[in-house]
């Protein structure tokens, strides 16, 4: 425990509120039980990201994130928060989060490089099947037995990981089924097989150190678990080291 950590103490918990779905996420963490009291901090400038113990990154458009938080003059903040206090992406905010980008939209993107994977903005598919849903078998929830409804909205595509021996492990806790996918919907594979379970392109929720990444919006089910498991496993273990 740190010094002057206090079990008693409220935990901020940020979300990241310049665009996309903040307020969904909002609801959601007020409502996970918690042993402390957490106080949900929506972040638009420096000072707020300062006063937060943890941040969420919603979903929306990772280049206008990227630009607003650029503007609010946010952006090198969330950097050097992202090396030392754990953050969840969303969608978006799961881009923003990678260090690399295989599609940057023209005139770039600009990355937090929080966790060592690289993703395909859009990935999964023309304009017109790249929304969809699917239940998702996740390790570590509560009551994991049950499948979490993923709502996957233009969503980023894990398409490599890239860790150095220096970097914490990733540890994935759902992949996508190819076979849940619409026929029209495959996953473009290079030489192999495009079923191979360990095909980077599955994976759809990860855990890399204190963050978490989740291509989806789990942010807009009636299930707040990834939002306990987010507080659980990420936010008050890193409270205690
Ligand atoms: N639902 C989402 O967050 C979509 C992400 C969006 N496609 C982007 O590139 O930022």
């Amino acid at each position: 425990m740190q010094q002057g950590e206090d079990l008693q103490q409220d935990v901020h918990i940020g979300i990241l509120a310049l665009q996309g779905a903040f307020a969904e996420h909002q609801v959601m963490l007020k409502k996970v039980p918690s042993k402390r009291k957490i106080v949900i901090i929506l972040v638009r400038t420096q000072d707020d990201l300062a006063s937060c113990n943890a941040l969420i990154i919603p979903g929306g458009e990772s280049t206008t994130i990227a630009l607003l938080a650029r503007l609010a003059g946010i952006l090198e903040p969330l950097r050097e928060f992202a090396k030392k206090k754990p953050i969840w992406g969303t969608c978006a905010g799961a881009i923003l989060l990678a260090s690399a980008i295989e599609n940057p939209k023209k005139g770039g993107q600009e990355l937090l490089s929080g966790m060592s994977v690289t993703v395909a903005r859009n990935g999964w598919g023309s304009q017109v099947v790249e929304s969809f849903e699917a239940p998702l078998e996740v390790e570590g929830l509560r009551e994991s037995e049950r499948p979490f409804h993923g709502i996957f909205i233009r969503a980023p595509v894990v398409t490599a990981i890239h860790t150095t021996p220096s970097d914490p492990p990733i540890v994935v806790i759902s992949r996508i089924s190819t076979s849940l996918l619409p026929s029209s919907q495959t996953i473009v594979s290079p030489d192999e097989d495009d079923t191979d379970p360990r095909d980077p392109r599955t994976i759809v929720a990860l855990r890399q150190g204190k963050h978490l990444l989740t291509s989806f919006h789990p942010e807009l089910t009636k299930d707040n678990r990834f939002h306990e498991y987010f507080v659980t496993e990420c936010v008050f273990p890193s409270l205690l080291s």
